[in-house]
C-alpha cells in the first residue's frame, strides 16, 4: 500500500542481491510480514548478474556466463550448500576441465613466465620455477609474515587484534610491503592478490584490513588458490543467478522490481515506538517496523537518511569500492591450448597489467556446443583508464591486445578471424545501483583508528534500520575461537577463526543474510560468556651480543655467496628428486636454514653442529643468530646515513641481508632447531625417494597451509 498510512510490511529489505534474498528466506521461513525492494527494473541478483548467449546448434542449449560473482569452493561451505541443494548437476569443476591444458602464463617484474602450473611453488598462480633462489626466500619469507600477522588478526573484531599488528591499519599495503630487501617480483606477487581479491591498488586500502581479510577466509595463501581446493575451483553451468531464482521463488510476489529507495527516516509513532519511512525515487512512501538495507555500505552511502547518521557511520558510508571489467571473449578454437609450443590452461595473471587474470570459462567436455571463451579482468587503476562509460570498441581493443601479449599470439586479437565477440560488465562508481565491485575498500585508520568506524559495520541504526552485505559477513554461531588457533600436533596447519567467513563473497552474502535476520528477529545467540583476557604479552626485547662490523660483513657475505652461489645446482637436484623443491617449499626453508648455519660457522660466531643436535647447541645458535641480526641493524641505524656512497651501498646490502636473517630468526625462534630430529633430517638436502602411489580416491581439499619451520624441523 505505497503512499498509505498503514504499515506496508512488518519489515522492508532493499537489496536484491544475495544477502537480500538470505535475509528474505529467512524471514519467509519465520513467517513474519516483509516486502524487498529491489532498484533494478529487470532482476534480482546485484553483484550478480547472469548472462545468456544463444545456442549455437541444433538441440543445443544457451551458454550462460556470469560478469559478476560467478567461482565458488568447497571451503565456502555456505553457498557450497546452496549449490548442491538446488542445481547439484551445475557445479563444474574447473580445476580438473583445465587439467589437459597444464602451462600457465605470470608477469613479474615485467618478464613473461610461461611453465607447467604443477612445477610452481604454491601451484596455479604461484612462483615460476625460473625465479632465483633469492626472490623465493624472500617471497616464502613475506609469506611467512602475512601468515603471522593473520594469526594475530581478531576476525570478530579485528580493532581488537594483538597490537603488535594493530599499527598495520596506519599503513597501506603499498606501505607495508616496499621494504628494500623484498623484491620486485615479491611485491608484483602481493599486487596481483591485492588487485584480484579487491580489484583496487595496494596504495589504496589498509595493510590491516586485506590481512584481516584475509583471515576471514582461511588466509592468504587459501584465497589466491585457483586450483584444488580454493576459492575459485568450481562455477555453475547455469550461472549464480539461476541459484538466485531457486532461493527467490517461494517468495517471488514479495520481490517488487524497479523500486529504487532515496531516503529512510526514522519516525516515532504516537505511543513512542519508533518505525521507519521509506521513500522512493517516484516520491511514493512505504513504511515498517524495521528496515534491513541490503547492500555494500558504500552503496547504502547513496541513500540519504534522516536523522543525519552519525559520522562514524557516515564516513563508513564513504569508503569506495573496488573497480572491475569483466570480459568474456569468444573465439571460434581455443587457439591458447596450442600456442608456441604450449599448452596453456588459459589461466594468466599479471601485475599493473591491462589484463590481470585470465581463466577459460568454455564448457568443459567434448558437448561444448562450439563455445571457446576465455574470462578476463582488468580491474583498479587500469580499469579507471578506460573511463566511467567505456565503448565496446574500447575495452575489445584494450582485452584483445593484452590477451596477445599474455600468449604471445596474435589469434587472440580483435582482428583475427578466430574471434567472434566480446561481452564486458563495467563494474565502478558509474554503475547505477552497485556502484563498483567486488566488494567495499577501506583506508588506512578506518579498520581500528579514532571513530570506532568499523565497529558499526553490523550495528543496527536506531534500533530500526539494520545493514548487512557481504562485505559484513558475521557467523551466527561460530564454533572458533575469534583468532587462529595454532595445531597441538606441529606437522598439521592450525585452524583460521570462522567467525566471520567468505567476507566480501557469495559465501559472505549468505553468512551476512542469516545474520541480519536473526537480528530483525532478536533471535541472535547470546555471546559465549569469556573470562578476562590477560593481557598480551609485550613483544620480547633482547640486548643482543656486540659484534665487530667486520663479524657481521664477513657473516653476511658468506650467507649471501651461499644463497646466490648454489641456486642454480640446488634448484636442480630438488627438481630431480622425487620431492623436488618446488613440492615441498619446506626443503627450500631447511636449505636456507642450512646456509644461515654454516655462514656463522665458517665466521666463528658458532661451533660445528653436533650430531645429534644437543639443546645447548640449538641455544647457541640462537643468540649467534640473533647477535648477527642486532649487531647487523646497530651499523646500519649508525652509519647508514652519514657514510660516503659506496660505503653507503655496502651498508644497504648488510642492511637487507639482516632483514631476511631476522626474518628467518623470527620464525626459527619459535622452536628453534629443537632437538628432537636428529641432525641428518635438519641438514642434508632431501634424497630422493620412489615416486608415491596415487591413492585411488583423493582426500577431500584442505585449504592449501604454507608449512612453518617448527613443522618443518618437526617432520619425522
Ligand atoms: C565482477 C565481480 C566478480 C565477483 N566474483 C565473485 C566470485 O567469483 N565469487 C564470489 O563469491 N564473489 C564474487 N564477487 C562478490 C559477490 O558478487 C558479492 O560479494 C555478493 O554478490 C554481494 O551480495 P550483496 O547482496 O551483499 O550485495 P549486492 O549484490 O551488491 O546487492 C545489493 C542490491 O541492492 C540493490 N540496491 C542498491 N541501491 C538500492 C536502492 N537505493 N534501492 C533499492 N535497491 C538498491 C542493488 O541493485 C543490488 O541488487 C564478485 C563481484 C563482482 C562485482
Amino acid at each position: 500500500m505505497p503512499g498509505s498510512d498503514a504499515f506496508t510490511a512488518d519489515v522492508l529489505i532493499i537489496g536484491g542481491g544475495l544477502t537480500g534474498l538470505t535475509a528474505a528466506a529467512e524471514l519467509h521461513r519465520a513467517k513474519v510480514s516483509f516486502a524487498l525492494l529491489e532498484a533494478h527494473p529487470e532482476r534480482i541478483g546485484g553483484r550478480v548478474k547472469t548472462m545468456a548467449r544463444a545456442a549455437c546448434g541444433p538441440g543445443s542449449k544457451d551458454y550462460h556466463f556470469d560478469q559478476g560473482a560467478q567461482y565458488i569452493g568447497q571451503t565456502q561451505t555456505e553457498i557450497w550448500r546452496l549449490a548442491q541443494e538446488h542445481l547439484p548437476h551445475a557445479v563444474i569443476d574447473g580445476y580438473t576441465a583445465r587439467k589437459g591444458w597444464p602451462d600457465q602464463v605470470t608477469v613479474l617484474n615485467g618478464k613473461r613466465y610461461v611453465n607447467d602450473s604443477e612445477s610452481w611453488l604454491f601451484g596455479i598462480g604461484g612462483i615460476p620455477p625460473e625465479m632465483g633462489l633469492w626472490t623465493v626466500v624472500a617471497v616464502l619469507l613475506l609469506i611467512q609474515e602475512i601468515e603471522a600477522i593473520e594469526q594475530a588478526v581478531n576476525v570478530a573484531e579485528p580493532w581488537s587484534s594483538a597490537f603488535e599488528i594493530l599499527p598495520l591499519d596506519q599503513l597501506t599495503v603499498a606501505q607495508w610491503f616496499s621494504r628494500p630487501w623484498i623484491p620486485q617480483e615479491a611485491r608484483d606477487l602481493v599486487t596481483i592478490s591485492v588487485q584480484a581479491l579487491l580489484s583496487a591498488e595496494p596504495t589504496e586500502v589498509s595493510a590491516l584490513y586485506f590481512f584481516w581479510y584475509c583471515a576471514c577466509s582461511g588466509g592468504f595463501l587459501h584465497l589466491i588458490n585457483d586450483g584444488l581446493g580454493g576459492p575459485q575451483q568450481f562455477y555453475l553451468s547455469t550461472g549464480v543467478g539461476a541459484l538466485l531464482d531457486r532461493i527467490a521463488r517461494p517468495f517471488r510476489d514479495r520481490i517488487h522490481l524497479g523500486k529504487p529507495v532515496e531516503r529512510i527516516a526514522q519516525r516515532k509513532a504516537s505511543k513512542g515506538a519508533r518505525y521507519v519511512e521509506v521513500t522512493l525515487q517516484d516520491g511514493t512512501v512505504w513504511k515498517a517496523s524495521k528496515v534491513i538495507v541490503a547492500m555494500s555500505p558504500s552503496t547504502a552511502g547513496r541513500i540519504s537518511y534522516d536523522p543525519p547518521l552519525e559520522p562514524a557511520r557516515q564516513r563508513l558510508f564513504e569508503s569506495t569500492m573496488g573497480r572491475t571489467l569483466k570480459c568474456r571473449v569468444f573465439y571460434d578454437t581455443p587457439w591458447w591450448r596450442d600456442s608456441n609450443g604450449n599448452k596453456c590452461s588459459g589461466y594468466a595473471g599479471a601485475a599493473n597489467h591491462p589484463v590481470l587474470w585470465v581463466m577459460d570459462d568454455s564448457p568443459p567436455g567434448p558437448d561444448n556446443r562450439g563455445v571457446y571463451a576465455l574470462m578476463t579482468f582488468t580491474v583498479g587503476a587500469q580499469a579507471d583508464g578506460l573511463g566511467p562509460f567505456p565503448t565496446k570498441e574500447a575495452i575489445t581493443r584494450h582485452v584483445t591486445e593484452a590477451l596477445a601479449f599474455l600468449f604471445n599470439d596474435t589469434r587472440a586479437l580483435s582482428t583475427s578471424p578466430h574471434f567472434i565477440d566480446l561481452a564486458a560488465a563495467t563494474w565502478n562508481a558509474a554503475e547505477s545501483w552497485v556502484g563498483g565491485g567486488p566488494n567495499m575498500l577501506l583506508e588506512p585508520g578506518m579498520l581500528s583508528g579514532a571513530g570506532n568506524i568499523a565497529r558499526l559495520l553490523n550495528e543496527p541504526w536506531g534500533g530500526v534500520v539494520y545493514f548487512a552485505s557481504a562485505e559484513t559477513a558475521r557467523k551466527l554461531a561460530p564454533t572458533t575461537a575469534p583468532t587462529y588457533t595454532p595445531s597441538t600436533d606441529p606437522t598439521q596447519p592450525g585452524v583460521y577463526s570462522d567467525h566471520r567467513q567468505g567476507l566480501g563473497y557469495l559465501d559472505g552474502a549468505v553468512i551476512s543474510g542469516r545474520y541480519v535476520a536473526a537480528q530483525v528477529l532478536g533471535k541472535l545467540p547470546r555471546p559465549p560468556r569469556t573470562s578476562p583476557k590477560p593481557p598480551t604479552a609485550s613483544p620480547p626485547v633482547f640486548e643482543p651480543p656486540a659484534l665487530t662490523l667486520d663479524q657481521v660483513k664477513q657473516a653476511l657475505t658468506l650467507l649471501a655467496e651461499q644463497l646466490h652461489a648454489a641456486t642454480r645446482i640446488d634448484v636442480q637436484a630438488w627438481e630431480a628428486s622425487a620431492e623436488p623443491w618446488r613440492r615441498d617449499p619446506a626443503a627450500l626453508q631447511i636449505w636456507l636454514a642450512q646456509a644461515l648455519v654454516q655462514a656463522l660457522v665458517q665466521t666463528g660466531l658458532l661451533s660445528p653442529p653436533p650430531d645429534p643436535i644437543t639443546p645447548i647447541w640449538a641455544a647457541e645458535m640462537t643468540q649467534a643468530a640473533i647477535a648477527l641480526v642486532g649487531s647487523g641493524h646497530a651499523f646500519c641505524q649508525q652509519d647508514l646515513a652519514r657514510s660516503a656512497p659506496a660505503e653507503r651501498e655496502k651498508l644497504k646490502g648488510i642492511q637487507e641481508l639482516t632483514k631476511i636473517v631476522e626474518a628467518l630468526m623470527r620464525v626459527l625462534s619459535v622452536q628453534p632447531f629443537s632437538a628432537s630430529p636428529p641432525a641428518t633430517a635438519l641438514f642434508p638436502r632431501p634424497s630422493p625417494q620412489p615416486p608415491r602411489a596415487r591413492p585411488a580416491a583423493p582426500p577431500a581439499p584442505r585449504p592449501r597451509r604454507f608449512t612453518s619451520f617448527q613443522r618443518i624441523l618437526s617432520r619425522p
